[in-house]
C-alpha cells in the first residue's frame, strides 16, 4: 500500500513520536489530520506543515482521546474534510505513575476507543476502503519497566489488543491491518519529564537510569523511519515491531496451541 494520496490521522500529533509520524506521512504524500489535546502545539505544527506541504494536506483537531464525544466528532470532521480514512495512528500517551487511572485511560482505553471508531469508517464490510491501524505501544509492552508498573500494564494491554484485533480483522474480512510499535527510549517530552512522574516508585529512578544508559536512546525521527514498512507492507498484520537503537525486530510469542 503506497502512502501517496492516502488519508491518515495521528493522535498525540503535536509533539514527539506523533509529530515525527505526521511529518513522515506528509513527506510520503499522505494527507494528515493531527489530533491532540494540546491546542497550541498541534495548531502551530499544523500551520507550519501546511505552509510546507499545502494547507489542503493538513487538518488540526483539538481532541482528547479520553472523550468518546470528541473522538467521534474528530472522525466526522476527518470524513467531511478528506472523504475517507486509510491510516489511523493511535499514538497519544502519557507516563505518570502518580495518576495510574489516567495512564490506563489514555494509553489503553484511548487506543481501544480510537481503534473501534476508526474501524467504523475503515471496515470494508461497512463501506470503508480498508487500511491500517498503528498502535504505539512501547518496549514496556514487552517486558517490565520497573519504575513504571501502570505504564507497563497499559503498554502490555496495547500489545495484546493489537494482536487480538489483527486476528479478528483477518478472520472477519474487515480489510484493516493492526500493528503495534514498540520503541525503546526516545528523546521526547515524555522521556525528559520522567523524573517528576514516578510517584511511589521515585526511589527506582537510578535503576531506570541504568537501563537507559545501557540501552541508549533514539530520536523520534529515527524510530519513525523504521515504521513505514508496517504501514505499507500488506502482509504485516497483528505484528509487534520492536525498535531499539541497534536495530529492529518483529517480536515472536510462544504458540499456545500444541
Ligand atoms: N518517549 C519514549 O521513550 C517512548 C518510548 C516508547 C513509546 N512511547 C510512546 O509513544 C507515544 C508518544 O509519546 P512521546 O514520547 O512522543 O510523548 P510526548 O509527550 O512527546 O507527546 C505526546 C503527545 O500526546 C498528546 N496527548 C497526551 N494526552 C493526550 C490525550 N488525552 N489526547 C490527545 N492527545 C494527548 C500530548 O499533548 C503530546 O502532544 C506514547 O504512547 C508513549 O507512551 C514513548
Ligand atoms: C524511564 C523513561 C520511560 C520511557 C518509557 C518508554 O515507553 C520507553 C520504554 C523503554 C524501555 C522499556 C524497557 C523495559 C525493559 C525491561 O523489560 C527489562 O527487563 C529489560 C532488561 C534488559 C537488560 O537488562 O538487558
Amino acid at each position: 500500500m503506497a502512502l501517496v494520496g492516502k488519508i491518515a490521522a495521528v493522535t498525540g500529533a503535536g509533539k514527539g513520536i506523533g509529530q515525527a509520524l505526521t511529518e513522515t506521512l506528509l513527506k510520503n504524500g499522505a494527507k494528515v489530520a493531527l489530533l491532540d489535546v494540546n491546542e497550541a502545539a498541534g495548531k502551530s505544527l499544523a500551520e507550519a506543515l501546511g505552509k510546507q506541504y499545502g494547507q489542503d494536506k493538513v487538518l488540526f483537531i483539538n481532541c482528547n482521546v479520553e472523550s468518546d464525544e470528541q473522538m467521534k466528532a474528530a472522525f466526522q470532521k476527518i470524513i467531511e474534510t478528506f472523504e475517507a480514512i486509510d491510516i489511523f495512528c493511535n499514538n497519544a500517551g502519557i507516563l505518570n505513575e502518580t495518576q495510574w487511572e489516567k495512564t490506563i485511560s489514555i494509553n489503553l482505553m484511548g487506543v481501544i476507543r480510537g481503534a473501534y471508531l476508526a474501524l467504523e469508517h475503515m471496515n470494508k464490510l461497512t463501506g470503508g476502503r480498508g487500511g491500517v491501524i498503528l498502535n504505539t505501544a512501547s518496549m514496556a509492552g514487552l517486558g517490565p519497566l520497573l519504575s513504571c508498573p501502570a505504564y507497563t500494564a497499559s503498554k502490555h494491554g496495547v500489545v495484546g489488543f493489537t494482536r487480538a484485533m489483527g486476528a479478528a480483522s483477518a478472520a472477519s474480512g474487515y480489510g484493516v491491518r493492526f500493528n503495534a510499535l514498540c520503541p525503546g527510549f526516545v528523546q521526547t517530552d515524555l522521556f525528559n519529564n520522567i523524573q517528576g512522574n514516578l510517584g511511589q516508585f521515585s526511589h527506582l529512578r537510578d535503576a531506570a537510569q541504568l537501563l537507559i544508559d545501557k540501552m541508549g536512546t533514539m530520536t523520534a525521527s529515527e524510530v519513525v523511519e523504521c515504521v513505514i514498512e508496517l504501514l505499507t507492507d500488506e502482509t504485516k498484520n497483528g505484528e509487534v515491531f520492536y525498535v531499539y537503537p541497534q536495530g529492529t525486530s518483529y517480536v515472536t510469542f510462544p504458540s499456545m496451541v500444541k
